[in-house]
């Protein structure tokens, strides 16, 4: 940090920037060298070398009943409740489909996410429907993770009952902001009633870990503003709190739009939003695990990051690795950690590939040798601030240059067997990343795929 200051530095890194959910990110998988046989072939053969460790579901439940105008996730509006069944036979399908490629045997399932969209836009019988039908002939690991993504104003008692019931201990909350002003031009009313509602009925149901998801940089926050959302979050006591940068690709979400760009806090005002929240967030005790997310220490998320077991998928981080994700439903992506796929993004073409009997997977890519090992070093940094040099590997010329840039800027320290981030480095550790990115640096494009760093 002798170089320049750190408002320059914030200048400087405040650049487009992946989140680095996956390494190759998905604009910059080779799907022409992609198709769903080959797709098929390493579902099978990673699953035969690793089935006694179970795989992971993740399934995308895109329905919301209103359109957030800041939302990033594939969703689809409608308040037309028939959707759900032909939705949920559908996944139901889709799963059978991996069951053949899987073989015959009985899967041992160690972990169900369901995201959206809104997964309590489906009734609670629908949802009940949908795991059992998962779980027909399959085993539960003993330690398995069943957890869901809940709208406050539409989760009911018998949504956390039923799901509880089904084996999910996990619920993560939308909550983004709790101010009226910013709650209007985000298109999403939701008085702190609502929340703390679910929350007294979800602990006495017994969830064992409840997550608050905020977000920071979203039209009209204010530094007064942000302090009272984290405030009345914190009164709350959630075990974990994600703190996500809006992520603001009106290219790709024209709902984004629909607010005036000129509201919008950027630069060194959104990271003082950042820095406001992180603060109140810490002074009651929560940790920092990684990138915009925190967790009590009685949290296993916490736990997991103090063992240097955290992982990052493409829902965020997680407390175990699991090395087989299925993903089910529309836009889901998959990860075998040698190939990634990505399903059809709209419920229209997913039915299609559906009732066609084809998986519905049209994106994807066969990871090679240097990308199974950037791979390995992004997932580091992201995880553990902290990369170990694999021996025999050598890193190419450009990555070292790029990487002696950041030590002159003092966000990264290097030796001849690890990079390591400095306690500046942490907060760019998007940035530090890209430095590692091959497939990125070799593309031209780059302006219009991802959102800013800061
Ligand atoms: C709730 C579920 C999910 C969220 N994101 C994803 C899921 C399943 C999946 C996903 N997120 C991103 C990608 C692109 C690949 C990559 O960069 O590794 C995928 C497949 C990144 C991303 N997430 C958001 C945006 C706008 C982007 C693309 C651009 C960028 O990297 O900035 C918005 C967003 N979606 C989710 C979160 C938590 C989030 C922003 C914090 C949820
Ligand atoms: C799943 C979680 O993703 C977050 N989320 C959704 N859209 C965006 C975006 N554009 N930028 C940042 N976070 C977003 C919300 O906090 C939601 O609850
Ligand atoms: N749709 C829910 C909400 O906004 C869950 C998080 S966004 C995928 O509250
Ligand atoms: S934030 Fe949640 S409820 Fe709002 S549009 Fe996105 S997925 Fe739907």
């Amino acid at each position: 940090m002798k170089e320049i200051g750190l408002n320059a530095i914030i200048t400087k890194y405040n650049v487009a920037a992946p989140r680095y959910t996956s390494y190759p990110t998905v604009p910059f998988w080779e799907n022409s060298s992609f198709n769903s046989g080959d797709w098929s072939v390493q579902v099978h053969e990673n699953y035969t070398l690793s089935k006694e460790r179970g795989i992971s579901i993740y399934i995308h439940l895109p329905y919301c009943e209103s359109l957030c105008t800041y939302c990033g996730c594939n969703t689809r509006i409608t308040k037309n409740h028939q959707v759900e069944d032909p939705y949920i036979q559908s996944v139901l399908k889709e799963w059978e489909m991996y069951k053949v490629i899987l073989g015959s045997e009985a899967v041992n399932i160690s972990e169900i996410h369901l995201g959206g969209g809104t997964p309590t836009f489906f009734q609670p019988e629908s949802l009940a429907l949908l795991i059992n039908g998962i779980l027909a002939g399959n085993k539960k690991a003993s330690d398995a993770v069943f957890s869901f993504e809940a709208h406050p104003a539409n989760t009911s008692e018998q949504h956390l009952r039923t799901l509880y019931d089904l084996g999910f201990k996990r619920l993560s909350l939308g909550i983004q902001d709790f101010d009226e002003r910013v709650q209007f031009v985000i298109n999403r009313h939701q008085p702190v009633e609502d929340v703390s509602r679910v929350m007294d009925q979800a602990r006495a149901i017994g969830y064992e870990s409840i997550n608050f998801d905020l977000i920071y940089g979203l039209p009209l926050q204010s530094p007064l503003s942000v302090e009272m959302t984290v405030q009345q979050s914190l009164l709350m006591s959630p075990d974990r709190i994600s703190f996500y940068s809006y992520a603001h690709v009106p290219w790709i979400k024209p709902g984004q739009r629909r607010f005036t760009e000129q509201d919008l806090p950027v630069g060194e005002d959104k990271l003082n939003l950042y820095k406001i929240g992180k603060r109140m967030i810490e002074e009651v005790g929560y940790k920092d695990v990684g990138m915009d997310h925190f967790s009590k220490t009685t949290d296993k998320l916490f736990i997991a990051s103090r063992e240097k077991k955290l992982h990052r998928n493409f829902m965020g981080y997680a407390d175990r690795y699991t090395p087989l994700m299925i993903g089910l439903g529309v836009s889901s992506i998959s990860d075998v950690w040698t190939a990634f796929a990505q399903n059809v993004k709209t419920v229209e073409e997913y039915h299609t590939f559906i009732s066609e009997g084809r998986l519905p997977v049209v994106k994807g890519h066969l990871l090679n040798e240097e990308d199974v090992v950037i791979r390995q070093y992004i997932l580091d940094m992201m995880c553990r601030s902290k990369v170990n040099l694999i021996v025999g590997f050598q890193l190419n010329t450009a990555i070292i240059a790029r990487l002696q840039a950041l030590i002159v800027d003092g966000l990264v320290e290097i030796d001849q067997y690890t990079v390591t981030a400095t306690e500046i480095g942490k907060s760019f550790l998007r940035n530090i990343c890209m430095a590692f990115d091959e497939r990125l640096q070799r593309s031209k494009e780059r302006e219009n795929l991802f959102s800013q760093a800061i």
